[in-house]
């Protein structure tokens, strides 16, 4: 298989992470007889530094040119100050809406080497495989009027029927390869959006007999993550909701760091990032943990082309690499030894050189 792979590595930790990323991808092309054609494009605050815009029409056409997308990350302190116009944020949100990227998938699952990174209990923890599906490219960060007048601010939260009726569908579909349980999470009790979110579930369920269907209020979802996350398979909810409680997971795998996201349209193409931010309290430090935006990557691989077995491949290989007790600065407890982000990446591609030695010597045998 040959594909064009455009790659967005963004500010701040987002060109580490990204760099680490592309090097395990290329192992993977060479283990399995891929190519990836990868090319770089700019976005966020590097982007304004050097086209005066978040989101250049070169990148938007590099993209369009190509099967997938990679980003590490946009923002940091440089441009906080920036008119919104010109605020790196703004270029991440165009190119999801520019793309049709509605679909934000962000899987939590423990590791059992990672359990004693979670400040949260282990039998709270253990058995944790839930798959946070994020709306993403409506609700409050779209909605317009969004203004500031000398008195007041505006934002609009708007939801159309069809917007949601495409989210929840996925979200039933998923469900129906996993447990077999969405959980659909909003505010219905004080939100008109939120009553429209309901009444398309309710409607969406028919077809879906098979899957098990719970409405809960975010605030109390907010609490049941952390402590009885393992009740949940499928949360499917809108966006800001899905944007603040995929980082409240991150307390379950003890980092943000290791929590990867799948951005879908309709017709499978995707982007795919890291879901954490810039991390400018640690950037060019070679302290970041590339796990999330490998195993970003990984469901590349999966959800855009099809490649299940290197996929699992990669998750394999990063899971293998926590076993044996090693782990970057934001995992590691105070008798481990502490990994930069360049080591780490270098034993997760030792990881893949001797699954594949493994595999030669058992083909030998066969
Ligand atoms: N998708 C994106 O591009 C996102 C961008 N941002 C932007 O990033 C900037 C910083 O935002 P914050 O609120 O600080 O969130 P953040 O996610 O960048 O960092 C939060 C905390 O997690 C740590 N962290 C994050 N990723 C890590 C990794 N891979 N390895 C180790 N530690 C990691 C950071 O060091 C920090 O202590 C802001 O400008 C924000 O707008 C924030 C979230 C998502
Ligand atoms: C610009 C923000 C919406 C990015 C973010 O926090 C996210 O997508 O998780
Ligand atoms: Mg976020």
């Amino acid at each position: 298989m040959r594909k064009r792979i455009a790659v967005l590595p963004g500010d701040g930790i987002g060109p580490e992470v990204t760099e680490a990323a592309v090097k395990v991808l290329q192992v993977i092309g060479r283990r399995f007889k891929h190519t990836f054609d990868v090319e770089y494009g700019s976005i966020g605050g590097e982007a304004i530094d050097k086209y005066k815009m978040p989101l250049p029409d070169e990148t938007i056409e590099l993209c369009q040119q190509s099967d997938a997308i990679l980003l590490g990350a946009v923002g940091g302190p440089k441009w906080d100050k920036n008119p919104s116009e010109l605020r790196p944020e703004k270029g991440l949100l165009a190119i999801r809406k520019h793309f049709d990227l509605f679909a934000n998938l962000r899987p939590v699952i423990a590791v059992p080497s990672l359990l004693k990174a979670s400040p949260l209990k282990e039998e709270v923890v253990k058995d944790v495989d839930l798959m946070i599906v994020r709306e993403l490219t409506g609700g409050l960060y779209f909605g317009e009027p969004s203004k500031r007048t000398e008195k007041a601010a505006f934002d609009t939260l708007v939801y159309t029927k069809k917007e949601i009726e495409r989210i929840v569908e996925k979200a039933f579909e998923l469900a129906r390869l996993r447990k077999g349980k969405v959980t659909s999470v909003d505010k219905e009790n004080v939100l008109q959006s939120s009553k429209l979110w309901r009444e398309v579930v309710e409607e969406k369920k028919k077809g879906y007999p098979d899957v098990e269907v719970e409405h809960m209020l975010v605030d109390s979802a907010a609490m049941q993550l952390v402590t009885n996350p393992c009740a949940f398979d499928v949360v499917v909810t809108e966006n800001m909701f899905g944007d603040i409680l995929s980082d409240e997971a991150s307390v379950i795998t003890g980092s943000l760091g290791v929590l990867p996201s799948a951005s879908i349209r309709a017709d499978g193409f995707g982007m795919y990032e890291p879901i954490h931010g810039t991390a400018p309290d640690i950037a060019g430090q070679g302290k970041a943990n590339p796990a999330a935006t490998i195993l970003s990557v990984a469901m590349m691989l999966k959800y855009s082309f099809g490649l299940e077995e290197e996929c699992a491949a990669i998750e394999e290989a990063v899971n293998a690499v926590f076993e044996d007790g090693f782990y970057t600065a934001d995992l590691a407890s105070p008798t481990d030894r502490v990994l930069s982000t360049n080591e780490w990446t270098d034993k997760v591609v030792d990881e893949l050189d001797l699954q594949s030695v493994c595999n030669d010597i058992m083909h030998a045998y066969i």
